[in-house]
């Protein structure tokens, strides 16, 4: 048994296209009403997988409704709105052009959370649908307004369901993948458990498909993974990152200290119930702030500011702020408070922080000390480039 599973009471399930779609193409309706009734068993508190399961819709509020627990709070990332509307349009297969799998979402993502609305209901659930961009969870302000939205609908009882916002998403700001905003939602909400559902029951040491793979039961570092032949997706042809955006996302969320577990659609009520199924990913003990968390994995970059060899020591070795005299370059437009990368003489970026001045105003202070400048520009010039406490090495 697994207690860090046994003791979640606030969870982020991701589910994949590829557990929710028919062979034949489009929405696999049966799959969709199976998930609603182990998330409403989960929610219940009981043991997910015993709470009844039948397909005929039972009115709210009859005798069988079970007692809601408020401890148990779920957020359902759902992947499948493309997969879903290909069959209504007549396509055949997963369109490659971006408009054409816009349109099929949008008429994939009603026909999605109509579907889990109406599976919910009959154990008296509520859903709301959340769709977010990723301007929604790496820029600072629309971040705390989509955790509001999030934290609302949970205080309200309901069942947030999150996608990315497919039909206006282009290819510059998409995400493209659901694991990696898994990851993002889970830390937002400040998750105790990441779940994450596939068609393939763990993490193997290779492509499952190929004979001689094992599953991997539990990661608790970059060791364990050393060996793995990490894949892009599978067979199905509707998924799109294959297990490398998986891993991603539970480096992601165990580096916020969430622990992930990996494994299909079809095994969620034993993962759910805490069995030594699929794979688990320790969390990483050291949990960073949350602002630093968002610094790190959720936003993008404005600039970037070239450092000498002895800054990157200070900045990486030593801990410390970044002072004018170690930048040998600035790229970018920002204005002071925006996120910037900080990149050592080979361009690799190793820090990431918010910068307190203007691109504009940087140019002329490179290279100078902070003692000189305060001496000819005034002591508002004595200030760090970025403040150690608004850095984070990545
Ligand atoms: N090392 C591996 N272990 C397990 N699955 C792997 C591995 N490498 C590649 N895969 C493939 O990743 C697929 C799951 O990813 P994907 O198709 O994107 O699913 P989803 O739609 O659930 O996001 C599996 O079906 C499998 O074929
Ligand atoms: N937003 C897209 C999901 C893209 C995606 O991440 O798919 P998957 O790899 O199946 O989780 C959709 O709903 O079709």
């Amino acid at each position: 048994m697994r207690e860090a599973v046994n003791t979640a009471r606030r969870i982020v399930v991701k589910v994949g296209s590829s557990s929710l779609t028919t062979a034949a193409g489009g929405l696999d309706t049966e799959r969709v009403d199976v998930l609603a009734d182990v998330l409403a068993g989960w929610l219940a508190g009981g043991s997910p997988g015993v709470e009844p399961t039948e397909a005929a819709p039972r009115p709210a509020g009859s005798g069988r409704r079970r007692a809601v627990p408020a401890d148990r709070e779920l957020v359902l990332v759902s992947s499948g709105a493309i997969a879903a509307g290909l069959a209504p349009l007549g396509l055949p297969r997963r369109p490659r052009d971006l408009a054409t799998q816009q349109a099929a979402a949008s008429v994939g993502q009603g026909l999605l959370i109509g579907r889990y609305s109406a599976g919910l209901a009959r154990h008296g659930r509520t859903v709301g649908q959340v769709l977010l961009t990723v301007d929604d969870v790496t820029r600072r302000a629309h971040y705390r307004n989509a955790y509001r939205t999030l934290r609302k609908l949970l205080d309200l009882g309901a069942v947030p369901i999150v996608n990315e916002n497919d039909t206006v998403a282009t290819d510059e700001i998409r995400f493209g993948d659901n694991d990696r905003l898994a990851a993002l939602v889970a830390a937002l909400v400040h998750a105790d458990l990441l779940v994450l559902l596939s068609d393939v029951d763990a993490l193997y040491t290779g492509d499952p498909a190929r004979p001689g793979t094992v599953r991997i039961e539990e990661v608790r570092d970059e060791q364990d993974l050393a060996h793995v032949a990490v894949g892009r997706a599978g067979r199905a042809g509707v998924g799109t990152g294959g297990m490398v955006t998986k891993v991603e996302a539970a480096r992601i969320a165990t580096g916020f200290g969430i622990p992930v577990v990996l494994t299909s659609a079809s095994l969620a009520p034993d993962a759910l119930a805490g069995a030594e199924v699929g794979t688990f990913f320790h969390r990483v003990r050291q949990r960073p702030t949350a602002r630093l968390f968002w610094l790190a994995h959720a936003t993008s970059p404005r600039g970037r500011l070239h450092l000498d060899p002895g800054a990157v020591q200070a900045v990486v070795g030593r801990r410390k702020s970044l002072l004018p005299a170690g930048i040998t370059a600035v790229d970018g437009t920002f204005t002071a408070g925006d996120p910037v990368d900080l990149v050592d003489a080979a361009g690799a970026a190793v820090a990431r922080g918010l910068v307190n001045y203007d691109a504009v105003e940087l140019p002329s202070l490179l290279g100078r000390s902070t003692s000189e400048l305060a001496a000819a520009l005034g002591p508002a010039y004595e200030r760090e480039v970025v403040h150690r406490d608004d850095l984070v090495l990545l």
